[in-house]
């Protein structure tokens, strides 16, 4: 009895943990499978023992919310609801009664209320009995009625969620948070809880209604009936959540046909939700202090297989963050092949007692994301890697509220490594079309590109990249294709291609030109040398000077020339591009360092530059159009075109 006691004090203090973190500051420290499992224990034990700690989360419905939104008062307590995996007691439960069965949707509960045929409130479900008021966030949902038809008071309960797809799309383009939102419901509750809506409207955030509450001033007649009601807030121009009635009869071939469906769900969803049709019998139920007596949601039971740990990828993310990734044999899981799936951070890697051939238990939350259940075998002894798999700088441990998580301690780490890729395929560089920032980070991430010449050997990964979200098979044969393409450039672009700081394409095309393309030359060069080309100055020289003193930027260098081949070596003789052009500059400048050495550049190309606008001048080079100072004005008036930094290096090959 003791020990029981003794095992349930430690469940209560574990779900606790979990729950404090999971409902009040939006993170999981364990799986939802985990923290099922030990409450589903400490039930049992409950019952077991006829004791029930003062503090168990079987008992309190949510914790203390804290959050900048102002909070207000359910007036009816939202409550939580009792769940069970088993059909039969489902069927058991419903008894002679009709009931209703839904999606239960996995994202964050919102109370709504309209007055006159608007909506005046929104609150989130918190903690069942204070919620946050996001009525502002609310208005921009995507798919709530503006106006409807009903003028009292409407008050109905749905959820807020976030579709898979743009999960995927939101979560990529997120890149200062300080890590990525794990799942929709995640990423939902973050978005609907922002205190500027701004945000919350760029996350496609869907409402499905899925319980009216109470309708007050025009009287309604519902004949007792919850699926008359759903069917009234359709009407009035609500989403609402997809239900069928159900008998003791039907009611195990309609859950076996919501199963069969889940997979093709673009939102999530972690289960079912059963509620007695007749109104008035359901309240007249009562509740239990945490359960609704007239509703119980029904969870799957996870698909799971048993299959060996191969190797524990480290995943960088932008903001220095590395995570752990199982990765597995391949197994079917609910209708797919999966073989990796994210261990989010140290502590739950470590409190698996992971090691390399270990048997471990896989299934997929909500029946789609792969998570590791357990670990059979726990032969432990996962290094934590000492160095950052990108930068490979020192790696550090950071301890958090009892959560231990990697980082990279190179500042810059991923963001810079993301900005030299990016910089390298882009247009004027490299042109390899088909890697936008976020394929980069992603390609970066998953160990695909540690260098640039990478780049050049993505095949190797061909079977990743077609099988990533949003990628597929035409993609990557049009990537591989501009990638192949792109191995044949100039000096010049290849040169502006290594992002040297200063080296704009104008300046690498002088410096290819003084140099004869030549490369090895550079790499030797003086800043002396250098400073003899019109349009190059000191800072520029020096930069120069420094990358090719580096042995890494060398081999870099080294790397790349094997995979590329120069389109003509023969150089422009011609050079007086810019011959009888007058040239008027303002604004900063970009491109070149100051106007003095934009100056020089266009009187070595036979052009003339002059201090203020008139009839003779030719161009005013401006990078802001919109400027109002006063050559720019000037400019409007006579038409004379202004043209960028960018443009007018155009203008001068
Ligand atoms: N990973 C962790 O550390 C951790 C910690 C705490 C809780 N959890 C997870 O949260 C669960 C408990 O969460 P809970 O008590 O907040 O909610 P719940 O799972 O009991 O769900 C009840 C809620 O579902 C919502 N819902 C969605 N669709 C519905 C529909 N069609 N009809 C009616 N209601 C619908 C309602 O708001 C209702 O209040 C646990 O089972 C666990 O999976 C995880
Ligand atoms: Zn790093």
């Amino acid at each position: 009895m003791e020990n029981k006691v003794n095992k349930m004090k430690e469940l209560v203090g574990l779900l606790n943990e979990a729950g404090k973190a999971y409902y009040q500051e939006n993170r999981e420290i364990m799986s939802n499978y985990e923290y099922d499992s030990l409450y589903d224990q400490l039930v049992d034990l409950e019952k077991e023992t006829g004791t029930v700690l003062s503090n168990s989360p079987t008992i309190h419905v949510g914790y203390e919310i804290l959050s900048e939104l102002p909070k207000e008062r359910h007036d009816e307590q939202m409550l939580s609801l009792d769940k069970t995996k088993d059909v039969l007691s489902l069927k058991e439960w419903l008894g002679s009664q009709k009931g209703v069965l839904s999606w239960k949707l996995d994202g964050l509960t919102i109370v709504l209320t309209y007055r006159e045929g608007y909506l005046v409130k929104a609150v989130t479900r918190g903690n069942g009995e204070y919620g946050e008021v996001i009525t502002n966030n609310a208005k921009v949902f995507k798919n709530l009625p503006h106006k409807i038809q009903y003028r009292g008071e409407l008050i109905l309960r749905g959820e807020a969620v976030i579709k898979y797809s743009d999960f995927e799309k939101i979560n990529a383009g997120i890149a200062d948070v300080d890590s990525k939102y794990k799942n929709p419901r995640n990423l939902c509750s973050g978005s609907v809880r922002q205190l500027n809506n701004e945000i919350t409207a760029k996350r496609n955030i869907h409402f499905f209604a899925f319980q009216l509450v109470s309708v007050k001033g025009e009287d309604i007649t519902f004949d007792n009936s919850r699926v008359v009601q759903l069917n009234w807030l359709k009407e009035l121009g609500f989403e609402v959540v997809e239900s069928k009635i159900v008998t003791q009869e039907t009611i195990e071939d309609v859950v076996q046909l919501f199963s069969d469906k889940v997979h093709e769900n673009d939102f999530p969803s972690d289960g079912l939700v059963l509620i007695l049709d007749d109104i008035d019998y359901g309240k007249s139920l009562g509740t239990t202090a945490k359960f609704p007596r007239d509703s119980i949601a029904f969870k799957w039971m996870d698909e799971i297989r048993d299959t060996t740990l191969t190797e524990i990828e480290w995943s960088a993310s932008r903001t220095g963050l590395i995570n752990p990734i199982a990765v597995f044999e391949p197994v079917e899981l609910e209708g797919t092949t999966v073989s990796r799936a994210s261990l989010h951070n140290l502590s739950i890697m470590e409190a698996l007692e992971l090691g390399l051939g270990d048997t471990v238990q896989v299934y997929k939350a909500n029946m789609i994301i792969p998570q590791l259940a357990d670990n059979l075998t726990r032969s432990g002894g996962i290094e934590i890697p000492k160095e950052c798999p990108v930068c490979h700088q020192p790696t550090q441990i950071k301890q958090e509220n009892d959560v231990k998580s990697l980082f990279c301690t190179n500042e810059e780490c991923l963001a810079k490594r993301i900005k030299s890729f990016t910089h390298f395929v882009s247009r004027d560089a490299m042109n390899m079309e088909g890697l936008s920032e976020a394929t980069i980070e992603k390609f970066i991430a998953k160990g695909f590109l540690h260098q640039l010449a990478d780049l050049f050997h993505l095949q190797n990964n061909k079977e990743e990249i077609v099988e990533m979200e949003g990628f597929g098979k035409k993609s990557y044969d049009n990537l591989i294709a501009s990638i192949e393409k792109s191995r044949v450039t100039t000096p010049a672009k290849f040169l502006y291609s290594l992002g040297i700081q200063n080296i704009g394409l104008s300046n690498a095309k002088l410096i290819c030109k003084e140099f004869k393309n030549n490369f090895d030359e550079m790499r030797k060069t003086e800043s002396d040398r250098l400073l003899t080309i019109p349009g190059i100055g000191g800072v520029i020289a020096d930069s120069f000077v420094e990358f090719f003193r580096k042995e890494s930027n060398l081999i870099m260098i080294d790397n790349l020339l094997k995979e590329i081949t120069f389109e003509s070596q023969e150089i422009k003789t011609e050079n007086s591009t810019l011959t009888d052009k007058t040239f008027v500059i303002t604004g900063s400048l970009e491109k070149f360092e100051n106007r003095n050495a934009l100056k020089e550049f266009i009187e070595a190309k036979g052009g003339k530059v002059t201090g203020s606008v008139t009839s003779k001048t030719d161009y005013l080079i401006n990078n802001d159009n919109l400027s109002s100072s006063s050559k720019n004005k000037k400019a409007k008036e006579l038409g004379i075109e202004i043209i960028t930094e960018e443009e007018f290096i155009n203008l001068s090959n």
